[in-house]
């Protein structure tokens, strides 16, 4: 398997650290908003690859963080007249609502950085002893300097750094590229006991820690969009190997841009849609279907035309998947036909899950890979009909289906409900909880999951919403 390493700007033949294992970090949200479809893609983009060493049957554990205090947050709650936590965990519960519509699978360990916060005290002391940070009034920097490699990741030197950064006359830093690892309070702001009085630990520290604690000291894979890999991944190596001792990644893994009108969508430019927002016209599943159609590392533009186009796509995987799953109700014959057993002999079927692989296996190449499942569609377009056997459509069937379901696409098509049916069912799995009968409460639920319709538990009752 190929992965393009950022580290060294080639793709490399990838080996895990223990056999069979792979330990994987992506950088998670700041949770102060809705997520808007550029954040999605790095959301979905690792959860693909997450799901294919499962398939190649590794057993991957794999980690993302939520960024839970920041002055984003901050200021939010101040705007609305809340704590910070309020704001977090409401945008914490919304991200994992659109995860899951998403189809993205749950992480191993979802961190929370406000709970790892004494880790991070002890990574910064470790820094201090080592001679690697410093502080100053109560804040505490990294002083790049002192870390050699610095600047490997993203090819910077760090003589070139110094001359464009600037330093203000009262900046209390030595150098102009050190960063900070420990902010002091400020009036109003939440903080945490330190060696250094009281205060907060800045961004980079955080992923140094989590990822340390839930995989180790080295990983395999360390995921982010590309706007990550300078300052914040940078960042990350020169804590955790000054700071352990020991290389912090093997692969680092970088998603180019989602872009509208050729510009990155960004909350903070505010040319952004949130993925709540697409999911009324469009739904979570051409979302994905959407983002998987184009190679991880290639820009994408979103438009509603190019999402229109993902949709037709998706719906050509689904009406073949439908029709063959009613040709299997309808046909006759149960075992292979001659012809039909000649083509499954001469890897006619085998061929396009070959092909699939080996796009996948090229980099992740994803938009590939679904050209291999829009061949096996065609493929049992034309050689299925009611004269096929019940076992050929089958073979064919389950093909597109597990194809598919290593990519998480939704192949089966959601039968609609209606919202009065809906709310009956909700109201019967209501009734049944109350009588105690769980197992038909999860069935309820899960049927309703299966056409589409997931459900939110909430102190106000239940919600729901078409995924
Ligand atoms: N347009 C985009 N396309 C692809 N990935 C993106 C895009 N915007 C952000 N990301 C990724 O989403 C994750 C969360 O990023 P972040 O919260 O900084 O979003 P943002 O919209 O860039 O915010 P801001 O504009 O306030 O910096 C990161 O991994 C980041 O690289
Ligand atoms: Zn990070």
């Amino acid at each position: 398997m190929k992965i393009y390493n950022t580290l060294t700007n080639q793709k490399e033949t990838f080996k895990s650290i223990e056999d069979g294992k792979v330990k994987m970090y992506v950088c998670g949200p700041t949770v102060y908003n809705y997520i808007h479809i550029g954040n999605a893609r790095p959301v979905i983009v690792f959860d693909t690859i997450r799901r294919y060493f499962e398939y190649k049957g590794y057993d991957v554990t794999f980690v993302t963080n939520f960024t839970d205090i920041d002055d984003k947050i901050i200021k939010k709650a101040n705007e609305e007249g809340v704590d910070y936590k309020v704001i977090s965990e409401r945008f914490i519960k919304e991200f994992l609502v659109d995860s899951q519509g998403l189809n993205v699978k749950a992480a191993t360990h979802t961190p929370k950085a406000t709970e790892e916060v004494e880790g991070m005290i002890q990574m910064i002391e470790a820094l201090i002893q080592k001679g690697y940070a410093y502080e100053v009034n109560g804040s505490v920097y990294f002083e790049t300097k002192k870390y050699k490699p610095y600047g490997k990741l993203s090819n910077k030197n760090q003589d070139d750094l110094e001359a464009g950064a600037r330093i203000a006359v009262d900046d209390e830093k030595r150098n102009p590229m050190d960063f900070i690892l420990w902010k002091p309070k400020k009036e109003g702001e939440p903080a945490w006991k330190s060696p250094w009085g009281e205060g907060r630990p800045g961004w980079h520290i955080e992923c140094s820690v989590m990822s340390k604690k839930f995989l180790g000291d080295t990983i395999d894979i360390h995921g982010g969009g590309e706007d990550l890999v300078f300052p914040h991944h940078e960042n990350e190596i020169a804590q955790s190997e000054a700071a352990n001792g020991k290389d912090f990644v093997k692969y680092w893994m970088h998603n180019r841009f989602l872009n509208i009108d050729n510009k990155k969508m960004s909350k903070s430019q505010g040319n952004f849609f949130t993925v709540r927002d697409v999911e009324q016209d469009f739904s979570y599943a051409d979302i994905r279907f959407f983002m998987l159609s184009a190679h991880y590392r290639s820009p994408i533009n979103f438009s509603h035309d190019l999402m229109q186009a993902a949709v037709s796509g998706l719906e050509r995987i689904q009406t073949a998947r439908s029709n063959l799953a009613y040709l299997i109700e309808c046909v006759s014959l149960e075992a292979l036909t001659e012809t039909e057993n000649q083509m499954v002999a001469d890897g006619k079927v085998k061929a396009f899950r070959d092909k699939f692989e080996a796009s996948m296996e090229d980099d992740f190449n994803t938009a590939d890979a679904i050209s291999a499942i829009f061949e096996l569609v065609k493929f049992a377009n034309k050689n299925t009909s009611t004269a096929s056997s019940k076992a050929f459509v089958t073979i064919l069937l389950d093909e597109i289906d597990a194809l598919c379901g290593i990519l998480g696409i939704e192949a089966k098509r959601a039968e609609t409900l209606l919202d009065e049916e809906i709310d009956a069912l909700i109201q019967k799995r209501q009734d049944a909880r109350k009588n105690r009968d769980f197992a038909l409460a999860d069935h309820i639920r899960d049927t309703l999951k299966d056409k589409g319709i997931l459900l939110e538990d909430t102190r106000e009752g239940v919600r729901w919403h078409r995924s």
